[in-house]
């Protein structure tokens, strides 16, 4: 496909390329924005980010208004329909530049016949909003798909999961998240950096838990942050902070990060244990890069290992782990509110299939640890089976392993669900290694 210098026509190739191809809107919106201005390109990602979070109720409207699916060659032209309808319903964008720009959008994506009809719709919304908006509310009354804009089968596995929390935890999945930052222990200190947030009259929130963590409330670049370059702080959401602090590696300790791309948690480890010996293994390449990056940024080292969790006999070098952290491939279900594409791009068979990959990687990992070892299972996801179901199952097969009670925790494991204000979805187990291993 063309390059389109239009965040109309952007936004909609790269909706396009979420739903109908099945690309992660991160590698999307990179092609798709290259030729736009980056406040352009900010607009582009915000009305993708819309999109993706409501796109059942988007569709909706359009099924109200167009007599004929649009399909096959035509099929963009859908795409740019929900673009037209997110600006006009929740992007306070003027309508004439909604309609102008989206109209003009059509000639970019050689789909200039259609510009009378993407006119005449985008038109007929906007005539026709208040209607149809009550129409939609009585939609809703009757399906939880249209009332939550999640797919029927996650819905399903949600409300199995939590009975009581469920259209909850979708509208959270559907919020945009807050922003947080992990202060670099071996650099400075949460007080310290508070300060130095506080002279530049940034705002700046604490956690009674995560106790290197910051939120800031107004979201800013952060490369512009006081010391960012420099490693004093790195983005990090709060539930993914309480991983090293899980793990509690000691000076000098042998630590494994047993899937550690991009870096962020091997990076945590270092910050607040700089004297353990950490080996961060990941199987892929190209992600294996983005830690390098950060522990180059943040002055921190380790080694970094390509290569398979699940089969260690290729990279092992035979000497046992004090401490792993297993922070397993998973549905990154917890996670819906930064990456609202998941929604849409995972298929309910993909969990089975995730579920026997972590338990492959779970017991494999397990060979390496030492008797007294502790392992960290870690997962972003709100889904039990990845979870509770995953971790209650390992010990009924393995006979060496105790699970170590978390402090914030009221049962032995951790699930955290998303929340406004505060963290992820994310899940922890903390098992430590018997001698008892009849
Ligand atoms: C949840 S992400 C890890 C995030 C990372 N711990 C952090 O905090 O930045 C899961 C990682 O597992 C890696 N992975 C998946 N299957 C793997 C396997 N069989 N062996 C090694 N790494 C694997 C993926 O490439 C991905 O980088």
């Amino acid at each position: 496909m063309s390059k389109p210098a239009n965040a109309r026509a952007a936004a909609a190739q790269a909706l396009f390329q979420v739903i109908e191809q099945g690309r992660s809107l991160s590698q999307a919106l990179p092609d798709t924005t290259q030729a736009l201005s980056a406040s352009d390109a900010a607009f582009t990602q915000a009305m993708c980010y819309q999109a993706l979070r409501f796109l059942p109720t988007y569709e909706w409207f359009i099924r109200a208004l167009v007599d004929k699916p649009l399909k096959n060659k035509v099929r963009i032209a859908h795409y740019l329909l929900v673009v037209g309808i997110v600006q006009l319903r929740d992007m306070r964008t003027p309508a004439h530049a909604a309609i102008g720009e989206t109209v003009n959008a059509t000639m970019l994506l050689k789909q200039a016949s259609l510009k009378g009809m993407v006119n005449g719709v985008l038109r007929s919304f906007q005539r026709q909003e208040e209607t149809l908006e009550q129409a939609l509310k009585s939609e809703q009354a009757k399906s939880a798909g249209l009332r939550t804009d999640h797919p029927g089968w996650l819905q399903r596995r949600l409300e199995a999961a939590y009975p009581e929390q469920w259209e909850q935890v979708c509208t959270r999945n559907n919020m945009a998240p807050p922003l947080w930052l992990r202060v670099n222990h071996s650099k400075t200190s949460r007080d310290q950096y508070l300060a130095l947030l506080a002279e530049q009259g940034i705002d700046a929130v604490t956690d009674t838990q995560a106790l290197d963590a910051i939120r800031l409330p107004t979201a800013r670049d952060v490369t512009q942050l006081p010391g960012f370059a420099d490693g004093h702080v790195s983005v990090q959401d709060r539930s993914a902070q309480f991983a090293a602090h899980l793990l509690d590696a000691q000076p000098g300790e042998r630590i494994l990060d047993a899937c550690a791309a991009p870096g962020g948690k091997t990076a945590h480890i270092l910050e607040r244990t700089p004297d353990a010996i950490v080996h961060a293994l990941d199987f892929d390449a190209a992600r294996l890069n983005r830690v390098h990056e950060n522990l180059a940024r943040l002055q921190l080292e380790a080694t970094v290992i390509c290569g398979d969790a699940a089969d260690p006999s290729e990279w092992w070098d035979n000497a046992c782990y004090d401490r792993i952290l297993l922070d397993a491939p998973c549905s990154a279900t917890g996670v819906i509110r930064r990456h609202p594409d998941i929604k849409w791009l995972r298929r309910a068979t993909d969990i089975d299939a995730l579920v026997a990959l972590q338990e492959r990687i779970l017991h494999a990992q397990w060979a390496l640890l030492k008797v007294g070892g502790r392992l960290v299972y870690a997962t972003c996801s709100v889904l039990p089976d990845e979870n509770t179901k995953q971790i209650q199952k390992f010990l009924t097969t393995v006979k060496d392993a105790r699970v170590v009670p978390i402090e914030h925790a009221s049962e032995h494991d951790w699930q955290l669900l998303p929340e406004p204000e505060s963290g992820d979805g994310f899940y922890y187990c903390v098992l430590e290694k018997t001698a008892d291993s009849a």
